[in-house]
């Protein structure tokens, strides 16, 4: 294992006008008595709890912060803002719905103020998380491409002849992590050497302030390349990238405590601390219930069975189907990557249809990767590549659930090997959305869901889906089993160690 110093990014709470009114709020929240002089540390004193304190917009997909009377932040969570203001890396976990994402909403306002927008960089290892949080895909801030099992020298060399994704390793004083759990560990250390290599000084991941949030209770990586670091925190680089590791512990999802009791045990596969089928008795249905309904997110864990969902929906619409074909080209080896990739080889639409966005169009206006919206018209387009992908040579308008309505124009994907294209398709940046994969959904809060879990596999699983609704009440499951239960030893190790748990 390599020895790190780690360096704590130096900046001063100075330069920011007291007056402001997020930061004298955050000033106040933690009774920051002096302000942050490099040679001087400041004082802040967490023992009284102020009130008013935050609390996030109502939109999960919004970075606007709003204040709120009656939400007071943990002790564990202003230990967290305390670090950030003090230039601290930190890793936050805990059980789903204990406020990560909530509290890295406030972590990224905090930091845009503290150094300057430009300089923090926001990302999530995937797109429906990184939507969340207005921010891009770890993999696309990084620049190193779908292909990340390459050596670590490749994969520098890839970033450096990547001039944007070069420019924003330079530039970043801070970089947020959302849903670390997906994030492999051959990966994280590939990135932290990037970090490293790219900026003066050779420091920890270059200096760059890390906040990392997520649960490895909840979906791992997929197909990690090295099963020596199968997970993030078995990364070489793991230990030496936070100055505070803090594990988040009252959950605000749900306010149910058996509910929250059955949730844990889930969590931590421990399948004997709980009569099942008593406690999930008003819960489970049949697997066709709900499908007339329109309120029920269906969630499962095949994307055959959204796919199936979803078509079954449009035909019931009745409207005029339109139909976008992807435009593939290139090499071979690249288009086969690009039918494993998001943009459907085929899309239909019609009027009506539940759609979710594929790409970021403007992560300022919330057009981000994952955002959903229905489809309200389609408009004739004279757009010369739209001719090979629609024969009607339409492009759909579609109303985002935030109201902003746009016509969704083709965008493309390309698969690289380091700096040169080897396949590109070309489609329109939207998939179906009344059913969602479980995959897709890990991140977002449900009044009420329908998940049949029959065909659940693999670790987390369960648990992702289950912890997604706020009540009992709200909760529909067919395919239930004790059985379908599973939780990753080295997950169950890694909590021990680091949390005593
Ligand atoms: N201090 C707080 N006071 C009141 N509500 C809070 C607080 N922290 C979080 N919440 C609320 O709790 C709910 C769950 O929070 P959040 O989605 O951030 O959890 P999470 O830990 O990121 O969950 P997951 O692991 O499932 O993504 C949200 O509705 C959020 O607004």
């Amino acid at each position: 294992m390599r020895l790190f110093s780690i360096p704590s990014a130096s900046f001063s709470l100075c330069r920011f006008s007291q007056t402001n009114p997020y930061f004298s709020h955050i000033h106040h929240l933690l009774h920051i008595q002096t302000p942050n002089h490099k040679h001087k540390p400041k004082t802040l004193n967490l023992t009284k709890t102020p009130k008013p304190s935050l609390s996030s917009s109502s939109s999960s997909s919004s970075s606007i912060v709003d204040f709120k009377d009656d939400v007071v932040l943990t002790e564990k969570q202003k230990e967290v803002l305390k670090a950030v203001v003090d230039g601290r890396s930190v890793f936050i976990t805990g059980s789903a719905g204990t406020g990560k994402s909530f509290l890295l909403h406030h972590i990224i306002h905090l930091l845009r103020l503290l150094h300057s927008p430009r300089n923090v960089f926001v990302t999530a290892s995937t797109g429906v998380a990184a939507c969340a949080l207005n921010g891009l895909t770890l993999h696309s801030f990084a620049g190193v491409g779908l292909s990340t099992d390459h050596s670590p020298e490749l994969l520098l060399h890839k970033v450096r002849c990547n001039i944007p994704a070069f420019k924003r390793w330079r530039f970043a004083k801070a970089l947020v992590v959302d849903e670390i759990s997906m994030i492999d560990g051959q990966l994280f250390d590939r990135l932290e050497f990037i970090a490293r290599s790219l900026r003066p000084g050779r420091k920890v991941w270059g200096g760059i302030q890390l906040v990392v949030a997520g649960d490895f209770f909840q979906l791992p990586p997929v197909n990690s390349p090295d099963p020596n670091r199968e997970f993030a925190f078995e990364a070489d680089s793991w230990s030496n990238s936070f100055h505070l590791q803090v594990e988040l512990t009252h959950v605000f999802r749900q306010s149910d405590a058996r509910l929250v009791k059955l949730l844990q045990a889930i969590r931590k596969g421990r399948s004997d601390d709980i009569d099942w089928f008593r406690f999930l008795n008003s819960c489970f249905v049949e697997p066709h219930f709900g499908e007339r309904e329109k309120t029920v997110t269906r969630l499962y864990p095949r994307n055959e069975d959204v796919r199936r969902v979803n078509e079954e929906k449009l035909r019931s619409l009745g409207g005029e189907v339109i139909t976008y074909i992807a435009q593939d080209e290139g090499e071979e080896s690249g288009k086969k990557q690009l039918k494993q990739g998001i943009a459907p080889q085929e899309l239909e639409l019609c009027l009506g249809a539940r759609v979710m966005l594929l790409k970021n169009l403007d992560p300022m206006n919330g057009l981000v990767n994952g955002a959903t919206g229905t489809v309200t018209g389609f408009v004739k387009s004279r757009r010369k590549v739209l001719s090979s992908i629609c024969a009607k040579q339409v492009l759909p308008r579609v109303q985002f659930d935030s109201k902003l309505e746009i016509e969704v124009e083709p965008d493309s994907w390309d698969v690289m090997d380091g700096d040169v294209v080897l396949a590109t398709r070309r489609q329109v940046p939207l998939t179906l959305a009344w059913a969602l994969s479980i995959h897709k959904c890990q991140g977002l809060t449900l009044d009420r869901l329908h998940t049949d879990l029959s065909r659940a596999f693999g670790c987390g699983m369960v648990y992702v889906a289950l912890s997604r609704v706020r009540s009992l009440d709200g909760l529909c499951l067919s395919g239930f089993s004790p059985r379908k239960i599973k939780v990753h030893p080295k997950v169950l190790d890694y909590s021990q160690q680091a949390f005593g748990n």
